[in-house]
C-alpha cells in the first residue's frame, strides 16, 4: 500500500510484556515491546509460528487465556492505558473502538445466534440505534461486503455458512460498528487461495474507504507488501526490526528479516531458489541469554551470544535488534 504521511498515533504500546504463569512455572511470551499506529495507518505484525504475534494482540485486546497475564508496559488506546481497565469498561472499548477479526471467525461468532442477531445486538449497544436502523445498517454492510440477499444472510446460523462467508460476516459485523483500529489475526489463513485474494481485496478496501487504523498479523510477507505501510517483525517475544514497508523489502538488516525475505516466493521475476530458516523460534521459557535469533543465524559470533542487543534506530523510523549490523 501507498505509504502515508503518519499521523497522531491513535495505539501506543510501550514496554509491553506478557507472561503466563501457573504454580511451577513463568513464561515470558512478550518482553518489552514498543510500537506506535499512526491515524489511518496499517502496520504488519510478522513473524514465524510461536513468535508471539498473536500474543500481543490478545494483550491490547485484554483478551488474554487464563493464566496470561500483561505485568509490565502500557497499551494507551487515544492516550488512555487499558492495562488493568475493569472488563465493563473494556467491553465498551471493544467492538466499538477496536474490533478484531481472527483466522477461524466461529472464535467470535456465536454459534446458537442468527447472524442477524449478533449483528444488530452489536450495532445497537455500541451505537446506540433502534432495532430497524441496526437492521438498516447490517444489510447495508452484508451488501458491502459481497452478499447482494443481505436479509437471508442475517436470518443464518454460523455453521451454514462457509468460512469465506463467514469471514466476510465478520468484517461486516466489525465495520458496522466503525471501529478506529481492526486488529486482524490471521485473517485468511484458513480460506482457500482463491477467497484469500477476494477477502484481502475486501479488507483492502475498506481500509481506503475509511480512515481506520489496522494492526494485520500475519506470517504472509506477500501479503504484507499489498497491505502494509509498515512492518513490524518479531522473534521469540520481542521486535528485532521495525520500518515502512519499502525500506523492510529492499534493504532489509536483521538476519532474521532477510532470512524471512529469502524463503518467501516473489510474485514477479525470475524463479529463484527459496531458502528456509535453518532451525525453529526457541520455546517461551527457554530464550537463550543473548540474540534470541543466534543459534539459527549464520553471522552469530560470540558477542551475540553474550548479550542482549538494544534495538537501535537506523535513521527515518528503521529499528534493528542486531549488533553485526
Ligand atoms: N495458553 C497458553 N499458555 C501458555 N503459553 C501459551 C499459550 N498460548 C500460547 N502460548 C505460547 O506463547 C508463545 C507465542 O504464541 P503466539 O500464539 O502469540 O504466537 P504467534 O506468533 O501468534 O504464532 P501463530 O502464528 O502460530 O499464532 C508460544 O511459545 C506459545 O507456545
Amino acid at each position: 500500500m501507498k505509504v502515508s504521511n503518519i499521523r497522531e498515533a491513535i495505539l501506543e504500546v510501550k514496554a509491553l510484556k506478557t507472561v503466563f504463569k501457573d504454580r511451577k512455572s513463568e513464561k515470558t511470551i512478550v518482553d518489552g515491546i514498543d510500537f506506535e499506529i499512526g491515524q489511518n495507518e496499517v502496520v504488519a505484525l510478522v513473524g514465524e509460528s510461536g513468535c508471539g504475534k498473536s500474543m500481543t494482540s490478545l494483550s491490547i485486546m485484554q483478551l488474554l487465556p487464563g493464566d496470561g497475564e500483561v505485568t509490565e508496559g502500557e497499551v494507551c488506546f487515544r492516550g488512555r492505558n487499558l492495562v488493568g481497565l475493569k472488563n465493563k469498561e473494556m467491553s465498551k472499548v471493544r467492538g466499538r473502538h477496536i474490533a478484531m477479526i481472527f483466522q477461524e471467525p466461529m472464535t467470535s461468532l456465536n454459534p446458537v445466534l442468527t447472524i442477524g442477531v449478533q449483528m444488530t445486538e452489536a450495532i445497537k449497544r455500541h451505537l446506540g440505534h433502534t432495532k430497524t436502523e441496526a437492521n438498516e445498517i447490517a444489510d447495508n454492510w452484508l451488501r458491502r461486503v459481497g452478499f447482494p440477499e443481505p436479509t437471508r444472510i442475517r436470518k443464518e446460523y454460523p455453521h451454514r455458512l462457509s468460512g469465506g462467508m463467514r469471514q466476510r460476516v465478520m468484517l461486516a459485523m466489525s465495520m458496522a460498528c466503525k471501529p478506529d483500529l481492526l486488529i486482524a489475526d490471521e485473517p485468511t489463513t484458513a480460506l482457500d487461495v482463491t477467497i484469500q485474494a477476494q477477502v484481502l481485496d475486501l479488507i483492502r478496501d475498506l481500509i481506503q474507504e475509511s480512515s481506520m487504523s489496522v494492526l494485520f498479523i500475519t506470517h504472509d510477507l506477500g501479503v504484507v507488501a499489498e497491505m502494509a505501510h509498515r512492518v513490524i517483525v518479531m522473534y521469540a517475544g520481542q521486535i528485532v526490526e521495525t520500518a515502512d514497508v519499502r525500506t523492510l523489502f529492499t534493504s532489509p538488516l536483521h538476519p532474521y528479516t532477510k532470512g524471512l525475505l529469502n524463503s518467501t516466493p516473489r510474485m514477479q521475476g525470475a524463479i529463484e531458489k527459496l531458502s528456509p530458516i535453518p532451525g525453529t523460534v526457541p520455546q517461551a521459557g527457554n530464550f537463550p541469554a543473548g540474540c534470541r535469533f543466534a543459534d539459527r543465524c549464520s553471522m552469530a559470533t560470540e558477542a551475540c551470544r553474550a548479550q542482549m542487543p538494544e534495538l537501535r534506530e537506523m535513521g527515518s523510523g528503521h529499528k534493528v535488534r542486531c549488533i553485526m549490523v
